[in-house]
């Protein structure tokens, strides 16, 4: 840990599972440490289940991206109110820096820090950089990546990088210790199925059909969770009692932890929260991205995972029930492949993520900080105060320099 306790951090994210989740985790390493911390968001994840108790959550104006937010009218306008109402409140709350997770509200939250001489850092939780990070990429101190090889990050900036991995929940990371549930020969099969944290149409037409082709030794053995879109549940519902296989079907599990320590195997999108419990536990997985990713990226974080052996990668466009049960085969034709393959998905986990990102956030400055604040917005400081000893090469998380 460097510097003293009782700083104040402000974390800015959208309201999506997949750029909260990561910032409620680092948002709890900081305040284990002593720190006090806020939260930028937007109307969704204001409220959003696991939200921390300690963690405020300050509401940004509706924004949407184009293709260029700056370019876009209404998105211009936006980001522009936003800026101004992040400024408001790092006056009043006075951060030692800002790290931003992605998503619209990350963009003016980062700019006001930015042009007010905050330190700041961008946490990239995909294996492709995202738009908001590309854009601010230049402007921050560091840039906190999950996975040693980012897509579209660019050579000039490579000397911030540091990787981090991706912070997951407290109570699925004490799983990491736990063994991969037994499974006999004659015992549950046990599958869990999620869509992240909207869940996906095409595992609710393909899961069911696709577990009932399994050959009956391993059919008659299957239990299944699955993460339904509210509109399909009825529908899979059905179609499991068709097949006779129990299911237990919700549109969100708020006990993810106590899913994943009792699942052998995963079906489901390839979000990067999503890999990240699965690698943290060690869980075998068959990931099936969202096409429509942008940049892909999606795929892209389902490489490392697939490479060790942990998880195998359909396609969508070849994701069909026969491709499904041969997949499922390959990975769990007999309980020590199931417990290899679980294996090799926790040796690509970083259960350090937010232990490590919490290290980089504090390296920078402290409470002098403050007088470049109050002189006001719009002061741009050329070099940040406090930045991170070793910047000058990209480290991972153990301080060795990356490829
Ligand atoms: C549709 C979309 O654009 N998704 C993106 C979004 O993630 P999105 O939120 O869709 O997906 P992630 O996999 O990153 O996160 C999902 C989170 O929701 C949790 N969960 C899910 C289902 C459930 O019933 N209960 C539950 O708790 C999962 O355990 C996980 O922690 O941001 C991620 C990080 O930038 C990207 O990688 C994803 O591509």
């Amino acid at each position: 840990m460097t510097g003293g306790a009782n700083r104040h951090y402000v974390l800015a994210a959208g309201g999506t599972g997949g750029h909260l989740i990561p910032a409620f985790a680092l948002a709890t390493e900081l305040e284990r440490r002593g720190h006090h911390v806020a939260l930028i968001t937007d109307r969704r994840g204001a409220d959003i289940p696991g939200k921390p108790s300690f963690l405020p959550a300050h509401v940004l104006p509706a924004g949407r991206f184009g293709k260029n937010p700056l370019r876009w009218p209404g998105g211009l306008r936006a980001v522009l109110e936003g800026r101004k109402m992040a400024l408001r409140l790092f006056e009043s709350f006075e951060p030692s820096a800002v790290v931003g997770f992605g998503g619209y509200p990350a963009l003016p939250a980062l700019l006001a820090a930015t042009s007010a001489g905050i330190p700041s850092v961008v946490h990239e939780q995909n294996a492709v950089l995202g738009r908001v990070n590309r854009l601010l990429a230049g402007r921050v101190q560091a840039i906190a990546t999950a996975y040693p090889e980012i897509a579209r990050l660019k050579g000039r900036h490579a000397d911030k990088v540091h990787l981090v991995g991706n912070p997951v929940r407290a109570e699925v990371l004490t799983l990491r210790d736990e063994d991969f549930p037994p499974l006999a020969e004659d015992g549950l099969f046990k599958v869990l199925v999620t869509g992240g944290s909207q869940g996906a149409r095409v595992l609710s037409e393909i899961v069911p059909d696709g577990l009932a082709m399994l050959p009956p030794a391993l059919r008659q053995r299957l239990q299944v969770t699955q993460q339904c879109r509210p509109e399909d549940i009825e529908a899979v519902r059905d179609r499991y009692r068709s097949h006779d296989i129990p299911a237990e079907l919700g549109t969100y599990f708020e006990d993810m932890a106590a899913r994943l320590a009792d699942a052998h195997l995963f079906i489901g999108r390839a979000g990067a929260s999503t890999i990240a419990e699965l690698t943290a536990v060690g869980r075998p997985a068959i990931l099936i991205p969202l096409p429509i990713a942008t940049d892909d990226h999606q795929a892209a974080n389902t490489r490392e995972v697939t490479k060790a052996g942990g998880a195998r990668m359909i396609r969508q466009e070849k994701f069909a029930p026969k491709e499904l049960a041969k997949q499922i085969q390959v990975l769990a034709q007999n309980p020590q492949a199931l417990a290899n393959a679980a294996h090799a998905a926790w040796n690509c986990g970083r259960p350090d993520a937010a232990k490590d990102l919490a290290d980089l956030v504090e390296s920078f400055g402290g409470a002098e900080m403050m007088d470049v604040i109050r002189v006001g917005a719009g002061t741009a400081r050329g070099t940040a105060q406090g930045a991170p000893a070793g910047q000058g090469a990209a480290r991972d998380s153990q301080g060795k320099t990356a490829a």
